[in-house]
């Protein structure tokens, strides 16, 4: 096996991505790693529950040697050996995000020899990271355009900060992932939405929540449906509220954004705030939104062929992710091209 490679985690972003991507490489390529500074960019630095049993999980799902892995540990090293597939749980006992799991197990999972089956509890609907509904309504599509994609079961909800959701997601491996071309975002047919609330909280703010997007949104489509609704109690007995927003273009650009409504907000303001970050992405030009720009960046790296994806601003979180690609697959090239207010990605393979 290759030497123990080193990742810097405090380098731009700092935060838990630097980790995830880096497992998921190191797995991947079979690289053995060390991680040091791990979340160096944050104030509360270290590994924190969710981030370790994402470490966790990958051990398991890659049968590897972890030194390091406790909570607030600053350093690990991982070896990893081999990906099989098969049955992986991991359980985040906070409102650790749900996703955030899948964001790091989903690569390895679909190169395993074998199915793999994820039962993943934390929370589903949380801030700072892609809420349940984002993963399978925005990231999701846009994945199945790399030819890959996961079944996933919601058996209960979980919201901040109580956590004590359940997941239970189903991945098939690939033989391999087809680049992916998407550069023209077309003309916006639909935008459609949910907009939620779960426990005690009244059912008028998912209405205020949606015109609240629809107010916003309304110079962009005149096709616009978001459905309001409430939980029921048996899959989210907690308090919460939020909003997903999912634009359809004549192209077949999936656009997203979402917002939780936060402690003293006002649910409108809530809906306004999703609406103007799918408005801004829509008219930059982009065709994957500011979140989904990052989490394409590894699919671009494994697909075998040159990707181009024409996204708005390019985001921290997704310069980071080239960065720590490119130390540890040099098959992978980045280019990122300006093009008036949009910039053009580019992943070059190179053998
Ligand atoms: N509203 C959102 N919708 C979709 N995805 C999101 C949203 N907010 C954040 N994300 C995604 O969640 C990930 C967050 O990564 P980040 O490193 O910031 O968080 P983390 O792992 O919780 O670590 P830390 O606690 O160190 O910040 C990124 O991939 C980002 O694109």
């Amino acid at each position: 096996m290759d030497e123990i490679r080193e990742i810097d985690g405090s380098e731009l972003e700092g935060g838990g991505q630097i980790l995830r991507i880096a497992l998921t490489m190191s797995v991947l390529k079979k690289i053995p790693i060390r991680v040091s500074n791990i979340r160096g960019g944050r104030t509360k630095a270290g590994l924190l529950e969710q981030h370790l049993k994402g470490v966790e999980l990958m051990r398991d799902l890659a049968n590897a040697n972890v030194k390091g892995a406790s909570f607030q540990s600053t350093v690990i090293d991982f070896y990893p050996k081999f990906l099989k597939g098969g049955n992986f749980k991991a359980l985040v006992k906070t409102a650790g995000s749900i996703t955030l799991l899948l964001q790091v197990a989903l690569p390895c999972c679909l190169f395993a020899e074998t199915d793999s089956k994820l039962e993943l509890y934390g929370g589903t609907n949380t801030e700072m990271a892609p809420q349940i509904d984002y993963a399978t309504e925005v990231f999701r599509p846009n994945l199945e355009k790399f030819g890959a994609t996961f079944d996933l079961d919601l058996i209960r909800r979980g919201y901040f900060p109580k956590g004590g959701g359940q997941v239970s997601i189903n991945i098939r491996p690939v033989k391999k992932l087809n680049p992916v071309i998407l550069i023209d975002q077309g003309d916006v047919k639909s935008v459609h939405g949910w907009a939620f609330v779960a426990g005690t909280l009244p059912i008028r703010m998912t209405s205020q929540m949606a015109d609240g997007a629809k107010g916003v949104l309304k110079c962009i489509s005149k096709n616009i449906d978001i459905e309001t609704y409430k939980e029921d109690r048996d899959i989210a007995p907690d308090n919460g509220a939020g909003i997903i927003l999912v634009a359809e273009t004549s192209t077949g650009c999936v656009l997203g954004s979402s917002a939780l409504v936060k402690r003293g907000e006002q649910a409108l303001d809530a809906g306004q705030r999703a609406a103007e970050s799918l408005l801004k992405s829509i008219r930059d030009g982009a065709c994957v939104d500011e979140y989904c720009q990052d989490q394409v960046i590894v699919l671009m790296a494994l697909a075998n062929g040159t990707s181009k994806i024409r996204v708005g601003e390019v985001t921290l979180h997704t310069k980071t992710a080239i960065h720590i690609i490119e130390k540890l697959d040099t098959s992978s090239k980045f280019n990122i091209i300006p093009d008036g207010q949009s910039n053009i990605i580019e992943c070059i393979k190179t053998n």
